[in-house]
């Protein structure tokens, strides 16, 4: 009888969340989340509005601390203030919408950033491109409109080639054209063997770009899994739903 190989460990994920609760006044926001995400792949963090999705994201980030639990991304714990700032460089994100000045152009407001990463000209020239900015010259952001910013939000996040992007509802204000580039820019991202989490209310759109998804709901994930069980037209409606409109005692009952 020849001896099996034994099979190749599950890769370790690019962002694990494990056990994280978190209170806000009277508010149990997190309840002992557990999230898992996985390189090369696209993740959408789905749930409804309230769910906790951006705190989610600011906790990934360092901009928030648990009360209990543990998180990392790419091996580390988030970065903290002045801590892990070069584990901070390798992410990228939008969150809480367009961060910009709005009294600068795309390009100057693409050079503030790249001069705090070392980033060259020669890659914001790159990314306008890229986010279909550009010919928008000096225009400055305060006359872009909605989409506008959302692209440059996007140039933004990906201008140092992070290894992780985070973008809280990337496609608000995005044309169809706009959400279909998007689309191919975040999947050619994750062929990349980079990771890719994303939030979004448009369970249309994240039929056709993710390949995982996390639905969160009473402040724990309810399903985790590949989105391919959920692709037939109308199932992830249906199981978002599902999902979410249960309370935890009729999920258990169910
Ligand atoms: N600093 C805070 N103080 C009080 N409550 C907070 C704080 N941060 C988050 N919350 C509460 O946590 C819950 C989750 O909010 P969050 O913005 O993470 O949800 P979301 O899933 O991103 O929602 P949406 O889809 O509407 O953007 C909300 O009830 C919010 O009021």
């Amino acid at each position: 009888m020849t001896a099996q190989p034994a099979p190749a460990p599950a890769p370790q994920p690019a962002i694990r969340c494990t056990d994280v609760r978190l209170q806000r006044g009277d508010t149990v926001v997190l309840d002992g989340l557990d999230l898992h995400v996985q390189a090369g792949r696209v993740h959408a963090l789905l749930g409804r509005n309230g769910a906790g999705k951006s705190t989610t994201f600011r906790l990934l980030l360092g901009l928030m601390q648990p009360d209990s639990g543990t998180i990392d991304v790419l091996g580390q714990p988030p970065a903290s203030g002045t801590k892990n700032r070069a584990a901070l460089e390798r992410i990228g994100a939008s969150i809480d919408g367009p961060a910009i000045y709005t009294h600068l152009s795309a390009f100057d407001n693409l050079l503030v950033h790249a001069r705090l990463t070392g980033v060259g000209r020669a890659r914001i020239e790159e990314v306008l491109d890229i986010v279909g900015l550009a010919s928008t010259g000096r225009k400055r952001a305060r006359h872009f409109s909605m989409g506008m910013k959302a692209r440059l939000a996007l140039g933004i996040a990906i201008l140092t080639e992070p290894d992780v992007l985070i973008l809280d509802e990337p496609q608000n204000g995005l044309d169809p054209q706009g959400i279909a580039e998007l689309r191919q820019l975040l999947r050619d991202y994750a062929a990349a063997g980079r990771t890719v989490l994303v939030s979004s209310h448009q369970l249309g759109e994240i039929v056709q770009l993710a390949d995982d998804i996390s639905v969160l709901a009473d402040g724990v994930c309810r399903y985790e899994g590949p989105l391919a069980d959920f692709a037939a037209p109308g199932r992830l409606e249906e199981e978002f739903l599902k999902l979410t409109m249960l309370s935890a005692t009729q999920q258990e009952a169910a």
